[in-house]
């Protein structure tokens, strides 16, 4: 609790898939003068993303799939190369990234290793995403991935080179947060 705040009013402005409220609050700033403000936010609920790598190859696994929000903010295709990723719903994160693992990349991972855990958005969205990396190989592919059908993903599963993942950045092909964040993560600890 933080003594500096107190919540005045909550106002859903919209609960058609996630919820989008408007929150009006006194909050007493550095010179002890309470202000009222409104902030709204997005809550859909937390995350988590993993970032597969094999130290053998040097290659990780990534994903590729449509994203209409950045369609609607300047990504001409709209398509996005991603780590694979998924909502919580009522799971542990260990748990929801073994099963958004196996749906979305075909691959029946083993030991995973919990990162770090960010907001990704905070001046907007509530989520907080957890952040794991797990060794994979080629005995672990099980099916081939692609997303739930039932919920129209159309996901492309990319095994791609360390190196060229890395370059990807530099070039604009990877332009999504959590996947930037992994592939540095792996170089800043020594992993690939
Ligand atoms: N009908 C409908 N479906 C939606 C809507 N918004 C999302 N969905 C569907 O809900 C499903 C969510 O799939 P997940 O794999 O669980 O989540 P995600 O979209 O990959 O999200 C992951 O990445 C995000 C972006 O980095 C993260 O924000 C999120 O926490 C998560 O890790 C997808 O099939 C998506 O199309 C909507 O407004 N309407
Ligand atoms: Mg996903």
């Amino acid at each position: 609790m933080n003594p500096n705040v107190k919540i005045i009013e909550e106002k859903v402005l919209s609960n058609n898939w996630y919820v989008l409220k408007k929150i009006i609050f006194d909050y007493r700033n550095h010179k002890g003068e309470w202000q009222t403000q409104a902030r709204e936010a997005y809550d859909r609920g937390n995350g988590a993303t993993i970032l597969l790598y094999n130290k053998e190859s040097k290659t990780v696994v990534l994903t590729e799939q449509f994203r209409m929000p950045t369609y609607i903010n300047g990504n001409e295709s709209g398509m996005l190369i991603e780590a694979c990723a998924g909502l919580l719903d009522k799971d542990n994160p260990e748990d929801c990234i073994r099963r958004e693992t196996e749906e979305e990349t075909g691959y029946r991972i083993g030991e995973v290793k919990k990162v770090f855990e960010a907001y990704m958005s905070p001046g907007s969205v509530t989520e907080i995403l957890y952040f794991f990396i797990a060794a994979y190989t080629k005995e672990m592919k099980v099916n081939e991935g692609g997303g739930a059908e039932d919920e129209q993903e159309n996901i492309d599963v990319l095994e791609i080179a360390y190196d060229k993942a890395l370059e990807m950045i530099n070039t604009g092909e990877i332009k999504d947060g959590k996947t930037i964040m992994l592939l540095q993560h792996l170089r800043l600890n020594n992993i690939l």
